[in-house]
């Protein structure tokens, strides 16, 4: 695939492959014939990493090129709206976050993958309130089966887990309209938030968040308000050691610390957004968090 971007000499191969390679019209033109041939984005994604291009810049490349031109063809991968992912308002590098009921601090900020680490998201009665209302209420974790597009119980993640409606309570409201605002998403488009507990051992392997488009359950996952586009993971107590939140691509290990959250966004389902990441087994002590995946789309 992709013979219209091939290298015409050795040198063009190099330009291509430099640091910050230009996003030629030729590639522009490629991206849009084929976007318009319903090929799926990881496929081009694919086709362009096969010609030479770097992963992240075929991806920007792809993310730009159909923002500007496809925007009003309702593509799966690229949100027809003027915001394609949920992002915090980090415009003029504010230490805080106006959180509607609570300023939120901003701890760390990284481009690729997209990850913002921020403190004080929730009180230390929040996290508590919210881990006691889920207790009663934990299983064994399911992750969702991407064969059939049920859920399974998932050898990767021997952690305990619920999920709360959304807007199922007071705490849950707050706590969800605060999330909206940091992420400047709609509330609707969120999952309900689930709470996850790690005894000493457990933990996450790295995995996407994200729906593998590839396989065959995922049109259905789909179906309930399109790919998952970001994630919050909030701490709700602090383990004595291990259980930090790891993103292997880059070897950034955000801390587990209560009150604190990791958010992360993912334009694509590809793994050239990085996003890679996993929770550390627990070393010693136990694990609490909540996290809630945001949709591209109202989740129903
Ligand atoms: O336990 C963590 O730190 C990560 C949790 C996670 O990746 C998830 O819930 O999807
Ligand atoms: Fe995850």
């Amino acid at each position: 695939m992709a013979p219209q971007i091939a290298p015409t000499t050795a040198s063009a191969q190099v330009a291509r492959t430099a640091a910050a390679p230009a996003i030629t019209p030729e590639l522009r033109t490629w991206i849009i014939q084929q976007a318009q041939a319903n090929v799926s984005a990881p496929a081009l994604i694919q086709a362009m990493t096969t010609a030479g291009w770097h992963e992240e810049v075929a991806m920007q490349a792809l993310e730009e090129t159909l923002r500007e031109h496809l925007g009003h063809m309702g593509s799966d991968a690229i949100p027809a709206t003027d915001q394609a992912v949920p992002e915090p308002s980090l415009q003029g590098a504010p230490s805080r976050l106006d959180a509607g009921d609570r300023q939120v601090d901003v701890l760390l900020s990284l481009a690729l993958p997209r990850v913002v680490v921020l403190g004080n998201v929730l009180s230390p009665q929040e996290c508590d309130a919210l881990i006691e209302a889920a207790r009663p209420r934990m299983a064994r974790s399911l992750t969702v089966a991407t064969l059939t597009g049920g859920e399974e119980v998932n050898a990767d993640r021997t952690s305990d887990g619920m999920f709360f409606q959304r807007g199922e309570s007071e705490l849950i409201q707050r706590i969800e309209a605060r999330l909206a605002r940091l992420a400047n998403w709609p509330l609707e488009n969120g999952e309900g938030l689930q709470v996850l507990h790690y005894a000493p051992g457990a933990q996450y392997r790295p995995h996407y968040d994200y729906f593998d488009p590839a396989q065959p359950g995922t049109p259905r996952i789909l179906a309930r308000g399109g790919q998952r586009v970001g994630t919050f993971v909030l701490y709700l107590n602090t383990p004595e050691q291990g259980g930090g939140t790891t993103f292997p691509d880059v070897g950034l290990e955000v801390a587990a610390q209560r009150g604190n959250a990791v958010f992360f966004s993912y334009p694509l389902p590809h793994p050239a957004t990085r996003t890679l990441h996993g929770g550390a087994p627990v070393q010693a002590g136990e694990k609490w968090i909540a996290t809630k995946w945001l949709r591209e789309r109202e989740f129903t």
